[in-house]
């Protein structure tokens, strides 16, 4: 399977050692072989058309292996705009002329769908047009964001340069208080090492507290490595994750190879205990402008978001749902619901969590991205106040430049919801 044998690697080494076809180390250049590369509704059309304007002497004008590609349309469904509307076309006329896997306006979010589909295994090397592409190191797989103009140079050869990464490693210790979540600690993490903490580096997620983590959770520490600047986030490939993979690839096996080695080199190991850990929150208008969330508890929102790649699937819907029992969503308040993929929203219906929210105010929409990046529906407006489940909280970030949002679990989203105002969920 690898074609490494030597005993100090970080398992980023490891990947790129089998991408580049011999051993290489952090700092080297290597031309890699892609295993896997997703496009998405925004971002698609420049890589095809980018991926045409390469091939425009050739006659054969074929994707390198269609088998390894998958397109997902999930930024601007069901098409919003004539635009969208034109951009899926194109990329519908795309995947069938070259006969790639497409999933349409129906399945949800590219990073729910690329690992709940089994399009992602430990050891690979993956590519996606989209920055957030780095949430399948959750699988042990080595997976970042690449531009519209390197896509489409992975299109026609299936190889990419990259310089292999320093790896930063986050031993994080301790079982977490109640209430408390994955994305508590990734909030903890990003204030503490800030947005270019770990630039150009792969942030690998250890320690106890991290081995107890659900692939959800895991989901989303390694959705949100790109918010301190990482290239990716990682964890090494365990039961949790041999267990998520068999439920998709029929007979997986874990190869105990894809793990760091004992003596790895790291530029930075850094010591977390979580034991104590409050939940936290991110505050306007910057990832890392991190405060535990009692410290802004009172504020006041108009809109509160739960939904994305980073905080969108079932057992986020299942926190909310818990927490906002049989009561109603406060008055003044929007309660926007919005599943990662459609069998994650299929998992909270089947349960009654959907008729439950809808019951308690909220308002659902099918799986997409929505409002996270402010160019689809939901958008707040001048003034307003929003408090998401999302990965970013820019200025304009989910619409009026003059808006302001806030960051934090689906557990303080819900408690939130409840009272119209920053809500610590321990209280509630
Ligand atoms: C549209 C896309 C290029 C963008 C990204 O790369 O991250 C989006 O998904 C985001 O979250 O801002
Ligand atoms: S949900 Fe948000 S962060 Fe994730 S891919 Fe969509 S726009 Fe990007």
């Amino acid at each position: 399977m690898s074609t490494n044998t030597s005993n100090s690697m970080t398992i980023s080494e490891k990947i790129f050692s089998k991408a580049a076809g011999k051993d290489v180390k952090a700092g080297d250049f290597v031309f890699a072989n892609i295993d896997r590369a997703m496009t998405h509704d925004i971002t698609g059309p420049l890589a095809l058309k980018g991926f045409y304007e390469i091939m425009k002497d050739k006659e054969d004008k074929k994707v390198w292996d269609p088998s390894k590609i998958v397109i997902i349309f999930d930024h601007q469904v069901p098409a919003d705009s004539l635009y969208a509307a034109s951009n899926h076309i194109m990329l519908r006329k795309f995947a069938k002329e070259q006969n790639i896997l497409n999933y349409d306006v129906y399945e949800g979010i590219c990073h729910q769908v690329m690992p709940e589909k089994g399009h992602v295994q430990p050891g690979d090397l993956v590519v996606g047009s989209d920055s957030h592409t780095c949430s399948y190191g959750a699988l042990g797989a080595f997976s970042t964001g690449i531009g519209s103009t390197d896509m489409a140079a992975v299109f026609a050869s299936g190889k990419l340069w990259f310089k292999v990464p320093e790896t930063i490693r986050f031993e994080v210790e301790g079982n977490l208080p109640d209430h408390v979540y994955s994305k508590d600690i990734i909030l903890h993490l990003i204030g503490d090492i800030g947005i270019e903490g770990a630039t150009y580096m792969a942030s690998e997620y250890a320690g106890s507290a991290v081995r107890n983590l659900s692939m959800s959770e895991r989901m989303t520490m390694c959705n949100m490595a790109i918010e301190m600047g990482a290239k990716t986030g990682i964890i090494e490939p365990d039961e949790v994750t041999e267990n998520y993979l068999k439920e998709r690839i029929s007979g997986y096996q874990l190869d105990p190879h894809w793990i760091s080695d004992t003596d790895a080199k790291y530029s930075q190991v850094r010591h977390y205990d979580v034991s104590d850990l409050e939940p936290q929150i991110a505050c306007p208008h910057n990832v890392d402008n991190v405060k535990p969330v009692s410290e802004v508890e009172g504020t006041k929102l108009d809109q509160i978001f739960i939904g994305s790649c980073t905080n969108g699937r079932f057992e986020d819907i299942e926190i909310a749902a818990k927490i906002i029992g049989d009561e109603p969503v406060a008055k003044d308040v929007r309660l926007l619901v919005i599943p990662a993929s459609r069998t994650e929203y299929l998992k909270a219906l089947k349960a009654g969590y959907i008729e439950q929210l809808i019951e308690a105010g909220a308002i659902v929409e099918s799986a997409c991205c929505g409002p996270c990046m402010g160019a689809s529906f939901g958008l707040l407006g001048d003034g307003e106040v929003g408090l998401a489940t999302s990965n970013r909280n820019f200025r304009g970030r989910e619409g009026s430049p003059e808006s302001f949002v806030y960051l934090s679990s689906p557990a303080t989203a819900a408690a939130s919801a409840l009272t119209g105002e920053i809500t610590d969920p321990r209280k509630v």
